[in-house]
């Protein structure tokens, strides 16, 4: 018992924490109109009620005129003043409704910003915020039950004190002995019957919702998969245009239907499984407020039938107990639901609760307009998280102040690892990375990250106006991005956006946005990093999508671009790494080569050098199949 009772206040503490939750995150005027609204919509027929019965009586007994305009004026007023102020809470709850869903969701999309990036892409935290997003949307659980609870605890609460007070009257008539079963209902045992099913009606509520929510929770599982396939198919890959093309020259649109007919007959299965479950579950619940409302019927009528009661306390009884009994299914009901809810909430909390578990330090950055940052990687070893291999192994290297380093190396030979563990995406799995002689994990995070402008292979820049994309920011220095779209090449074709700077990258938020060529959107990332201004500046492949002439125009003027910060730069065209002035050569996640461009061409057996004379080959045999064109 008393486990059982400790267990109902952690549940119970569940719950309010999630109320405070949502009231801390910016609807707590939404739940006051939600509560408002409902007291008043259960109050206003109690009062009703209680006023029919007294005219009914006053037109069936003395007929007194003032005392029925009196009645009749009262009700009117009273109704008026709840009305009006019922409406207001409505007006305003309807106003708040999209403020609600934003905070809903700005919840978990804070939360997802905030986390460790490595968990960000680990899959096991994608699914469990798939899971909670799939259980709001379908079956109304997790934190968004506590919005709708508001409304049928209070209205349910307020209705059952209300009808409770407004009904007691025909518990307490003394009545005579009457014989059979109106005489059953007439005594206290009709009391006891009443209170004996109400009790009962607590307990099948309980066990109804428990098993309900056994079926979600156990669908749920279940239709993670199956909703992630959901979204795919039927969301993400028709609407994207960018998948249009691939789509419509494979005839993707065939896989899309096996995946979708799969997707349907699962659906299907799981219907089945749930549907008669729940079915048998609703009914259940359903019934017993009837069978309850028919045991205080009878007691209305045997006492009116024997004339213990009026016809306006037949009418008031009658309202009353047909409310109580609604409003104390809508209680129960909600209340045994938010105690299910709480395997949900539950759910809901893990993920909002989940610790970054990336050691944040607190060492602020130096500001130094010298740019004297010195990074070094010592002995640094990495697995991906969840795998065996090693993506990295024992890297030693150093990054000079203001220098400029190429990254060369076949696929997958862990050159943008490198990058990821640099700006501490990643932490090492072995080893060390150093700022000026300082374990980088002891710097604060974000004064670090500053440190850094990276423009990655699958770079993504954001719908906005053109220059708040550059600027990454609503308010900037519009002289300054003006500048850095030129330094990446993007000046003429800026000259010919008719909006300028507040062109929409993208057609998504408005007609007359650009659509940008694959180039043309890599010079304004490449233009992002510069704006930045940080004193590392990384650019991952920054000219796989440019042309040859604005590609041999950015490496020319690579130094000039980087200025005095210290550039690091992956590429696969190794003629652009003659710019560079040391290129690090990885070979299956190691370090295998370190030198000048001229240095490593000469070691006739070095990696550099394979992959210098195959691209070499490739160039020179293009030249003789073209017949001298380009000369
Ligand atoms: N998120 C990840 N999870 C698990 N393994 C990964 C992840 N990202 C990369 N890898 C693996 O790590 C290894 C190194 O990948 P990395 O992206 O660093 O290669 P890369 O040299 O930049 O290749 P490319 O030239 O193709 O861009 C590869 O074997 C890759 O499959």
């Amino acid at each position: 018992m008393k486990q059982r009772w400790s267990r109902f206040k952690e549940e119970m503490a569940l719950i309010l924490r999630g109320y405070r939750y949502l009231a801390g995150a910016g609807s707590r005027q939404m739940l006051i109109c939600y509560a408002g609204e409902a007291a008043l919509s259960a109050l206003i027929p109690i009062i009703n009620l209680y006023f029919s019965g007294q005219l009914i009586d006053e037109l069936a007994g003395s007929r007194d005129v003032n005392r029925l305009a009196l009645l009749a004026g009262l009700a009117a007023g009273i109704n008026l003043v709840l009305l009006l102020i019922r409406h207001f809470c409505t007006r305003r709850k309807e106003g708040l409704y999209t403020t609600m869903w934003n905070d809903m969701y700005m919840l978990y999309s804070r939360k997802l910003l905030k986390m460790d990036y490595q968990d960000v892409e680990d899959v096991r935290v994608q699914e469990k915020l798939d899971k909670i997003k799939q259980l709001q949307n379908w079956g109304g659980r997790g934190l968004v039950t506590l919005y709708w609870a508001v409304s049928d605890m209070v209205e349910g609460l307020v209705g059952v004190l209300s009808s409770m007070a407004l009904a007691l009257g025909v518990f307490l008539v003394p009545v005579p002995e009457l014989p059979g079963l109106a005489g059953v209902f007439a005594s206290g045992w009709g009391t006891v019957i009443v209170i004996a099913l109400l009790l009962l009606s607590f307990v099948v509520f309980k066990l109804a919702s428990d098993k309900s929510t056994q079926v979600w929770d156990s669908l749920a599982d279940d239709m993670t998969l199956v909703n992630r396939l959901f979204m795919y198919y039927h969301w993400t890959l028709p609407n994207d245009h960018k998948q249009g093309k691939d789509m419509r020259l494979y005839n993707e649109a065939r896989v899309m239907k096996q995946e979708m007919d799969e997707y349907n007959s699962t659906w299907g299965v799981m219907e089945k499984k749930r549907s008669p479950t729940l079915g048998w579950i609703g009914a259940v619940e359903a019934a017993f407020p009837y069978l309850l409302s028919a045991s205080v019927y009878l007691t209305v009528t045997a006492k009116a039938w024997c004339g213990a009661i009026g016809l306006g306390g037949v009418v008031q009884y009658v309202g009353a107990v047909s409310r109580f009994a609604g409003s104390l299914q809508k209680l129960v009901n909600r209340f045994t639901g938010l105690l299910s809810n709480n395997e949900f909430l539950r759910g809901s909390f893990e993920f909002l609760d989940r610790e970054n578990t990336k050691y944040q330090g607190t060492l602020p950055t130096e500001k130094r307009l010298d740019n004297e940052f010195l990074i070094e990687f010592h002995d640094v070893s990495f697995k991906y998280p969840g795998t065996d291999s090693w993506a990295l192994r024992h890297l030693n290297l150093e990054l000079r102040i203001g220098e400029r380093l190429a990254v060369v190396g076949r696929n997958g030979s862990g050159k943008t690892t490198m990058i990821k563990l640099l700006c501490r995406l990643y932490d090492p799995t072995e080893g060390e990375i150093t700022l000026n002689g300082i374990d980088i994990k002891k710097y604060n995070y974000d004064e670090y990250m500053a440190l850094f402008s990276v423009v990655f292979q699958d770079y993504h820049l954001f719908s906005f106006q053109l220059g708040q994309s550059v600027a990454a920011s609503v308010q900037y220095d519009k002289d300054r991005v003006l500048h850095d779209l030129k330094e990446a090449g993007l000046g003429e074709r800026l000259g010919t956006l008719p909006q300028g700077l507040d062109t929409y990258i993208t057609k998504d938020f408005d007609d007359a946005g650009v659509e940008f060529s694959g180039g043309e959107t890599q010079k304004a990332a490449i233009a992002r990093a510069l704006y930045k201004d940080a004193p590392f500046l990384v650019l991952d492949e920054p000219t796989a999508a440019l042309d040859p002439l604005a590609e041999s125009e950015v490496y020319r003027r690579f130094g000039e671009i980087a200025g005095n910060k210290t550039a690091v730069c992956i590429s696969h065209r190794l003629s652009s790494c003659r710019f560079c002035d040391r290129i690090a050569v990885f070979q299956k996640g190691r370090l295998v080569q370190l030198g000048s461009h001229d240095g490593l061409l000469s070691e006739e057996q070095g990696a550099y050098r394979r992959l210098w004379d195959a691209q070499a080959r490739y160039y020179a045999q293009e030249k003789i199949d073209m017949g001298g064109i380009l000369d």
